[in-house]
Protein backbone atom coordinates (compact mmCIF):
# COMPACT_ATOMS: atom_id res chain seq x y z
CA UNK A 1 0.00 0.00 0.00
CA UNK A 2 1.68 3.14 -1.34
CA UNK A 3 0.62 6.43 0.40
CA UNK A 4 2.04 6.11 4.06
CA UNK A 5 4.17 9.48 3.97
CA UNK A 6 3.33 13.12 4.39
CA UNK A 7 5.82 16.07 3.86
CA UNK A 8 8.83 16.04 2.28
CA UNK A 9 11.09 18.40 4.80
CA UNK A 10 9.80 17.37 7.91
CA UNK A 11 8.52 13.88 6.69
CA UNK A 12 6.25 11.68 8.42
CA UNK A 13 4.82 7.92 7.74
CA UNK A 14 2.44 6.04 9.86
CA UNK A 15 1.74 2.54 10.19
CA UNK A 16 -0.57 -0.13 11.89
CA UNK A 17 -4.26 -0.78 11.52
CA UNK A 18 -6.79 -0.29 14.14
CA UNK A 19 -7.39 -3.75 15.06
CA UNK A 20 -3.75 -4.62 15.14
CA UNK A 21 -0.79 -5.32 17.33
CA UNK A 22 -0.48 -0.76 17.47
CA UNK A 23 -0.16 2.04 15.80
CA UNK A 24 2.53 4.48 15.28
CA UNK A 25 4.88 7.03 13.14
CA UNK A 26 8.82 7.68 12.41
CA UNK A 27 9.35 11.04 11.97
CA UNK A 28 12.02 12.18 9.69
CA UNK A 29 13.80 15.95 9.51
CA UNK A 30 13.02 17.40 12.59
CA UNK A 31 15.73 19.64 13.50
CA UNK A 32 18.16 18.82 16.38
CA UNK A 33 18.18 20.86 19.28
CA UNK A 34 13.94 20.75 20.02
CA UNK A 35 12.63 20.45 23.33
CA UNK A 36 10.68 17.56 23.11
CA UNK A 37 8.01 17.92 26.02
CA UNK A 38 6.75 14.42 25.92
CA UNK A 39 3.74 15.75 28.63
CA UNK A 40 2.75 18.09 25.31
CA UNK A 41 3.08 15.29 22.79
CA UNK A 42 0.74 13.26 25.46
CA UNK A 43 -2.34 15.77 26.19
CA UNK A 44 -2.05 16.08 22.71
CA UNK A 45 -2.86 12.32 22.53
CA UNK A 46 -5.66 12.75 25.12
CA UNK A 47 -7.59 15.63 22.91
CA UNK A 48 -8.30 12.57 20.39
CA UNK A 49 -8.34 9.64 22.26
CA UNK A 50 -11.78 7.74 21.50
CA UNK A 51 -14.04 6.93 24.75
CA UNK A 52 -13.67 10.61 26.34
CA UNK A 53 -17.41 11.72 26.53
CA UNK A 54 -20.45 10.48 25.61
CA UNK A 55 -20.40 12.23 21.99
CA UNK A 56 -17.62 10.22 20.92
CA UNK A 57 -17.56 6.38 20.43
CA UNK A 58 -16.93 4.38 23.27
CA UNK A 59 -14.16 2.54 22.69
CA UNK A 60 -11.43 2.70 25.48
CA UNK A 61 -7.35 3.32 24.56
CA UNK A 62 -5.38 5.14 26.62
CA UNK A 63 -3.31 6.19 23.54
CA UNK A 64 -0.12 6.24 25.68
CA UNK A 65 2.48 6.81 23.30
CA UNK A 66 5.81 5.20 23.86
CA UNK A 67 9.15 7.42 22.07
CA UNK A 68 11.63 4.70 20.67
CA UNK A 69 14.22 7.20 19.27
CA UNK A 70 15.55 10.33 18.21
CA UNK A 71 15.81 11.88 21.85
CA UNK A 72 18.68 12.50 24.26
CA UNK A 73 18.61 14.43 27.33
CA UNK A 74 14.85 15.57 26.28
CA UNK A 75 16.27 17.45 23.07
CA UNK A 76 15.64 15.64 19.66
CA UNK A 77 18.92 14.45 18.18
CA UNK A 78 18.28 15.40 14.43
CA UNK A 79 17.70 11.19 13.92
CA UNK A 80 14.70 9.76 13.31
CA UNK A 81 11.79 10.26 15.93
CA UNK A 82 9.46 7.76 16.91
CA UNK A 83 6.42 6.69 18.36
CA UNK A 84 4.64 3.12 18.97
CA UNK A 85 0.65 3.35 19.93
CA UNK A 86 -0.29 -0.13 21.41
CA UNK A 87 -4.18 -0.74 20.54
CA UNK A 88 -5.80 -1.96 23.96
CA UNK A 89 -9.12 -2.34 23.20
CA UNK A 90 -10.21 -4.12 20.39
CA UNK A 91 -13.11 -6.14 20.77
CA UNK A 92 -12.60 -7.58 16.95
CA UNK A 93 -15.20 -10.27 17.71
CA UNK A 94 -17.56 -7.22 17.59
CA UNK A 95 -17.01 -7.25 13.28
CA UNK A 96 -16.89 -10.97 12.48
CA UNK A 97 -20.65 -9.67 11.15
CA UNK A 98 -18.33 -7.57 8.66
CA UNK A 99 -16.67 -10.45 6.40
CA UNK A 100 -19.41 -10.37 4.51
CA UNK A 101 -21.90 -6.90 4.30
CA UNK A 102 -19.83 -3.58 2.96
CA UNK A 103 -20.93 -0.68 5.15
CA UNK A 104 -22.38 2.05 2.89
CA UNK A 105 -19.91 4.65 2.82
CA UNK A 106 -16.94 2.83 4.44
CA UNK A 107 -13.74 2.09 2.61
CA UNK A 108 -14.80 -1.61 2.82
CA UNK A 109 -15.88 -2.18 -0.98
CA UNK A 110 -12.84 0.08 -2.19
CA UNK A 111 -10.35 -1.36 -0.23
CA UNK A 112 -11.75 -5.46 -1.43
CA UNK A 113 -11.69 -3.96 -4.61
CA UNK A 114 -8.20 -2.86 -4.62
CA UNK A 115 -6.37 -5.11 -3.03
CA UNK A 116 -8.37 -8.12 -2.39
CA UNK A 117 -8.14 -8.55 0.98
CA UNK A 118 -8.90 -6.93 3.68
CA UNK A 119 -8.26 -6.91 7.71
CA UNK A 120 -12.94 -6.65 8.24
CA UNK A 121 -12.05 -6.13 12.07
CA UNK A 122 -13.09 -1.95 12.39
CA UNK A 123 -11.86 0.08 9.46
CA UNK A 124 -7.87 -1.92 9.25
CA UNK A 125 -5.80 1.17 7.90
CA UNK A 126 -9.21 2.99 6.85
CA UNK A 127 -9.95 3.35 10.53
CA UNK A 128 -9.46 7.06 11.93
CA UNK A 129 -7.54 5.05 14.38
CA UNK A 130 -4.85 5.79 12.24
CA UNK A 131 -4.96 9.55 12.73
CA UNK A 132 -3.41 9.31 16.36
CA UNK A 133 0.09 8.81 14.94
CA UNK A 134 -0.89 12.12 13.16
CA UNK A 135 -1.55 13.54 16.56
CA UNK A 136 1.93 12.26 18.18
CA UNK A 137 3.61 13.75 14.90
CA UNK A 138 1.56 16.75 14.53
CA UNK A 139 2.25 17.98 18.41
CA UNK A 140 6.63 17.50 17.69
CA UNK A 141 5.72 19.97 14.95
CA UNK A 142 3.88 22.14 16.95
CA UNK A 143 6.43 22.12 19.65
CA UNK A 144 8.62 23.68 16.64
CA UNK A 145 6.74 25.81 15.14
CA UNK A 146 6.26 27.27 19.08
CA UNK A 147 9.97 27.02 19.90
CA UNK A 148 11.30 28.59 16.83
CA UNK A 149 8.48 31.40 15.48
CA UNK A 150 6.00 31.35 17.96
CA UNK A 151 3.34 30.17 15.38
CA UNK A 152 0.07 28.78 17.31
CA UNK A 153 -2.43 26.82 15.76
CA UNK A 154 -6.28 26.65 17.22
CA UNK A 155 -9.23 24.82 15.73
CA UNK A 156 -12.67 24.67 17.04
CA UNK A 157 -15.90 23.12 16.27
CA UNK A 158 -18.32 26.04 14.27
CA UNK A 159 -20.87 23.79 13.30
CA UNK A 160 -22.68 20.31 13.73
CA UNK A 161 -25.92 19.77 11.13
CA UNK A 162 -27.61 22.91 10.33
CA UNK A 163 -26.96 24.43 13.96
CA UNK A 164 -23.48 27.05 12.99
CA UNK A 165 -21.31 29.22 15.20
CA UNK A 166 -22.51 33.03 13.67
CA UNK A 167 -19.62 34.85 15.19
CA UNK A 168 -16.13 35.24 12.85
CA UNK A 169 -12.56 33.66 15.23
CA UNK A 170 -11.73 36.98 16.08
CA UNK A 171 -14.63 37.15 17.97
CA UNK A 172 -14.30 34.65 20.20
CA UNK A 173 -12.06 32.89 22.91
CA UNK A 174 -10.26 30.26 20.71
CA UNK A 175 -8.65 28.73 24.15
CA UNK A 176 -12.50 28.11 25.27
CA UNK A 177 -13.39 25.36 22.87
CA UNK A 178 -11.21 22.64 25.73
CA UNK A 179 -13.95 23.60 28.62
CA UNK A 180 -16.69 21.34 26.65
CA UNK A 181 -17.12 18.24 25.45
CA UNK A 182 -17.46 19.25 21.89
CA UNK A 183 -14.58 21.50 21.70
CA UNK A 184 -16.70 24.42 20.52
CA UNK A 185 -15.71 28.19 20.94
CA UNK A 186 -19.14 29.33 21.72
CA UNK A 187 -20.21 27.95 24.88
CA UNK A 188 -23.78 28.61 24.45
CA UNK A 189 -24.25 26.99 20.87
CA UNK A 190 -21.68 24.25 22.60
CA UNK A 191 -24.72 22.94 24.94
CA UNK A 192 -27.66 22.97 21.93
CA UNK A 193 -24.96 20.99 19.68
CA UNK A 194 -23.71 18.37 22.38
CA UNK A 195 -27.60 18.04 23.31
CA UNK A 196 -28.50 17.14 19.45
CA UNK A 197 -25.58 15.16 19.32
CA UNK A 198 -26.59 12.81 22.37
CA UNK A 199 -30.03 12.84 20.25
CA UNK A 200 -28.43 11.51 17.28
CA UNK A 201 -26.42 8.66 19.02
CA UNK A 202 -29.72 7.73 21.32
CA UNK A 203 -31.84 7.45 17.65
CA UNK A 204 -28.72 4.93 16.60
CA UNK A 205 -27.63 7.61 13.73
CA UNK A 206 -24.63 10.35 13.17
CA UNK A 207 -24.11 13.98 12.35
CA UNK A 208 -21.95 15.68 10.00
CA UNK A 209 -20.29 19.25 11.30
CA UNK A 210 -17.28 21.92 10.44
CA UNK A 211 -14.27 22.50 12.20
CA UNK A 212 -12.56 26.33 11.91
CA UNK A 213 -8.85 26.29 12.36
CA UNK A 214 -6.40 29.60 12.74
CA UNK A 215 -2.76 29.85 12.53
CA UNK A 216 -1.23 32.92 14.23
CA UNK A 217 2.06 34.70 13.81
CA UNK A 218 3.19 32.84 10.84
CA UNK A 219 5.82 34.75 9.01
CA UNK A 220 5.65 36.19 5.62
CA UNK A 221 7.10 33.35 2.95
CA UNK A 222 6.34 29.78 3.70
CA UNK A 223 5.13 28.29 0.71
CA UNK A 224 5.93 27.68 -2.74
CA UNK A 225 4.24 29.59 -5.49
CA UNK A 226 3.45 26.65 -8.17
CA UNK A 227 2.13 23.23 -7.19
CA UNK A 228 3.34 23.45 -3.52
CA UNK A 229 1.02 26.44 -2.69
CA UNK A 230 0.71 26.55 0.85
CA UNK A 231 -3.22 26.74 0.42
CA UNK A 232 -3.08 23.60 -1.66
CA UNK A 233 -0.51 21.68 0.68
CA UNK A 234 -3.16 22.21 3.65
CA UNK A 235 -6.11 21.40 1.51
CA UNK A 236 -4.29 18.07 1.05
CA UNK A 237 -3.65 17.77 4.69
CA UNK A 238 -7.14 18.17 5.61
CA UNK A 239 -8.62 15.98 2.73
CA UNK A 240 -6.86 13.12 4.13
CA UNK A 241 -8.22 13.10 7.35
CA UNK A 242 -10.94 10.19 7.15
CA UNK A 243 -14.22 11.86 6.33
CA UNK A 244 -13.30 14.67 5.29
CA UNK A 245 -15.69 16.36 2.08
CA UNK A 246 -14.44 19.76 1.81
CA UNK A 247 -12.05 22.50 2.90
CA UNK A 248 -12.16 26.19 2.46
CA UNK A 249 -9.34 28.95 3.21
CA UNK A 250 -10.01 32.78 3.20
CA UNK A 251 -13.04 33.98 2.63
CA UNK A 252 -13.66 30.28 0.71
CA UNK A 253 -17.14 29.75 -1.27
CA UNK A 254 -18.56 32.92 0.08
CA UNK A 255 -16.06 34.95 -1.25
CA UNK A 256 -17.24 34.09 -4.47
CA UNK A 257 -20.19 36.05 -4.56
CA UNK A 258 -18.23 39.43 -3.49
CA UNK A 259 -16.92 41.95 -6.20
CA UNK A 260 -13.03 42.79 -6.40
CA UNK A 261 -14.15 45.85 -4.27
CA UNK A 262 -15.30 44.55 -1.77
CA UNK A 263 -12.75 41.42 -1.42
CA UNK A 264 -9.51 42.99 -2.02
CA UNK A 265 -7.01 43.31 0.98
CA UNK A 266 -6.26 46.85 0.98
CA UNK A 267 -2.49 47.32 2.69
CA UNK A 268 -1.52 49.31 5.48
CA UNK A 269 1.90 51.48 5.30
CA UNK A 270 3.64 48.05 6.98
CA UNK A 271 2.37 45.86 4.77
CA UNK A 272 -0.78 44.29 7.18
CA UNK A 273 -3.64 44.41 5.31
CA UNK A 274 -6.77 45.94 6.70
CA UNK A 275 -9.01 43.15 5.34
CA UNK A 276 -8.53 39.43 5.50
CA UNK A 277 -10.25 38.00 2.81
CA UNK A 278 -7.23 35.87 1.51
CA UNK A 279 -7.01 34.08 4.98
CA UNK A 280 -3.14 34.72 5.45
CA UNK A 281 -2.09 33.51 1.98
CA UNK A 282 -1.26 35.29 -1.24
CA UNK A 283 0.27 33.28 -4.80
CA UNK A 284 0.50 30.19 -2.50
CA UNK A 285 2.76 32.33 -0.07
CA UNK A 286 2.00 32.98 3.26
CA UNK A 287 1.38 37.11 3.91
CA UNK A 288 1.71 37.41 7.65
CA UNK A 289 -2.08 37.58 8.50
CA UNK A 290 -3.67 34.87 10.18
CA UNK A 291 -4.03 31.60 7.96
CA UNK A 292 -7.53 30.19 8.56
CA UNK A 293 -9.57 27.47 6.98
CA UNK A 294 -12.62 25.20 7.47
CA UNK A 295 -12.62 21.56 7.34
CA UNK A 296 -15.92 19.94 6.70
CA UNK A 297 -16.87 16.40 7.94
CA UNK A 298 -19.25 13.94 6.93
CA UNK A 299 -21.58 12.02 9.12
CA UNK A 300 -19.90 8.99 10.12
CA UNK A 301 -21.03 5.54 8.06
CA UNK A 302 -21.54 3.45 10.47
CA UNK A 303 -25.13 3.43 12.08
CA UNK A 304 -27.04 2.11 14.49
CA UNK A 305 -30.10 1.24 12.06
CA UNK A 306 -30.69 -1.67 9.29
CA UNK A 307 -29.33 -1.08 5.81
CA UNK A 308 -29.69 -2.49 2.96
CA UNK A 309 -26.58 -3.54 1.48
CA UNK A 310 -24.61 -6.19 -0.71
CA UNK A 311 -21.87 -8.23 0.14
CA UNK A 312 -18.68 -9.00 -1.46
CA UNK A 313 -20.29 -11.31 -4.14
CA UNK A 314 -22.64 -8.92 -4.69
CA UNK A 315 -25.68 -10.72 -3.00
CA UNK A 316 -28.20 -8.08 -1.12
CA UNK A 317 -27.86 -8.24 2.51
CA UNK A 318 -29.49 -6.47 5.52
CA UNK A 319 -26.37 -4.92 7.76
CA UNK A 320 -26.92 -4.06 11.35
CA UNK A 321 -24.62 -1.50 12.52
CA UNK A 322 -22.28 -3.46 15.70
CA UNK A 323 -19.31 -2.30 16.95
CA UNK A 324 -18.31 1.28 19.15
CA UNK A 325 -18.63 4.47 16.97
CA UNK A 326 -18.33 8.25 17.09
CA UNK A 327 -22.27 9.60 16.43
CA UNK A 328 -20.08 12.78 15.00
CA UNK A 329 -16.01 13.32 14.82
CA UNK A 330 -15.98 16.81 14.92
CA UNK A 331 -14.89 17.10 18.63
CA UNK A 332 -12.26 14.26 18.33
CA UNK A 333 -11.23 15.72 14.84
CA UNK A 334 -9.88 19.42 16.10
CA UNK A 335 -6.86 17.95 17.25
CA UNK A 336 -6.59 15.98 14.15
CA UNK A 337 -7.21 19.16 11.98
CA UNK A 338 -4.58 21.05 14.21
CA UNK A 339 -1.97 18.45 13.82
CA UNK A 340 -2.26 18.39 10.40
CA UNK A 341 -1.72 22.03 9.90
CA UNK A 342 0.78 22.19 11.98
CA UNK A 343 2.69 19.37 9.73
CA UNK A 344 2.44 21.47 6.64
CA UNK A 345 3.50 24.75 8.02
CA UNK A 346 6.36 22.93 10.02
CA UNK A 347 7.33 21.43 6.90
CA UNK A 348 7.02 24.90 5.00
CA UNK A 349 9.21 26.62 7.55
CA UNK A 350 12.31 23.97 6.62
CA UNK A 351 11.88 24.49 3.13
CA UNK A 352 11.87 27.98 3.08
CA UNK A 353 15.34 28.26 4.24
CA UNK A 354 16.06 27.64 0.48
CA UNK A 355 14.32 31.09 -0.44
CA UNK A 356 17.11 33.73 -0.48
CA UNK A 357 20.31 34.54 0.67
C1 LIG B 1 -11.97 11.35 14.51
C2 LIG B 1 -12.71 10.46 13.55
C3 LIG B 1 -13.48 9.44 14.06
C4 LIG B 1 -14.19 8.60 13.20
N1 LIG B 1 -14.95 7.60 13.76
C5 LIG B 1 -15.66 6.79 12.93
C6 LIG B 1 -16.44 5.75 13.48
O1 LIG B 1 -16.50 5.57 14.69
N2 LIG B 1 -17.12 4.97 12.62
C7 LIG B 1 -17.08 5.15 11.27
O2 LIG B 1 -17.74 4.43 10.55
N3 LIG B 1 -16.35 6.13 10.73
C8 LIG B 1 -15.63 6.95 11.52
N4 LIG B 1 -14.85 7.93 10.98
C9 LIG B 1 -14.84 8.11 9.52
C10 LIG B 1 -14.18 6.97 8.77
O3 LIG B 1 -12.86 6.75 9.23
C11 LIG B 1 -14.19 7.28 7.27
O4 LIG B 1 -15.49 7.60 6.87
C12 LIG B 1 -13.70 6.09 6.46
O5 LIG B 1 -12.29 5.95 6.62
C13 LIG B 1 -13.99 6.23 4.95
O6 LIG B 1 -13.32 7.34 4.44
P1 LIG B 1 -14.05 8.61 3.81
O7 LIG B 1 -15.26 8.89 4.64
O8 LIG B 1 -13.04 9.71 3.94
O9 LIG B 1 -14.40 8.27 2.40
C14 LIG B 1 -14.12 8.79 11.80
C15 LIG B 1 -13.34 9.83 11.29
C16 LIG B 1 -12.64 10.68 12.16
C17 LIG B 1 -11.82 11.80 11.61
C1 LIG C 1 -10.60 3.62 17.66
C2 LIG C 1 -10.76 4.86 17.24
O1 LIG C 1 -11.86 5.34 16.58
C3 LIG C 1 -12.46 4.49 15.68
C4 LIG C 1 -12.64 5.17 14.35
C5 LIG C 1 -13.41 4.31 13.41
C6 LIG C 1 -13.37 4.61 11.97
O2 LIG C 1 -13.98 3.83 11.20
O3 LIG C 1 -12.76 5.60 11.55
C7 LIG C 1 -14.18 3.27 13.88
C8 LIG C 1 -14.20 2.85 15.32
O4 LIG C 1 -13.21 1.90 15.63
P1 LIG C 1 -12.95 0.52 14.95
O5 LIG C 1 -11.74 0.72 14.08
O6 LIG C 1 -12.71 -0.39 16.12
O7 LIG C 1 -14.18 0.19 14.17
C9 LIG C 1 -13.82 4.02 16.20
O8 LIG C 1 -13.81 3.61 17.53
C10 LIG C 1 -9.73 5.87 17.43
O9 LIG C 1 -9.91 6.94 16.85
O10 LIG C 1 -8.72 5.61 18.09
Amino acid sequence: MAGNTFGEAFRITTFGESHGTAIGVIIDGCPAGLILDLDFVQAELDRRKPGQSKITTQRKESDTAQILSGIFEGKSTGTPISFLIPNEDQRSKDYDHNVGPFRPSHADYTYQAKYGIRDHRGGGRSSARETAARVAAGAVAKLFLKQVAGITINAYVSAVGKMKVEKPYTELDLSSAENNILRCADPEKAEEMIAYIDGVRKAGDTVGGILTCVAQKVPVGLGEPVFDKLHADLGKAMLSINAVHGFEYGSGFEGATLLGSEHNDLFETDFSTRTNNSGGIQGGISNGEDIYFKVAFKPVATIMKGQDTVDKDGNKVELHGKGRHDPCVVPRAVPIVEAMAALVLADHYLRNKNAKI
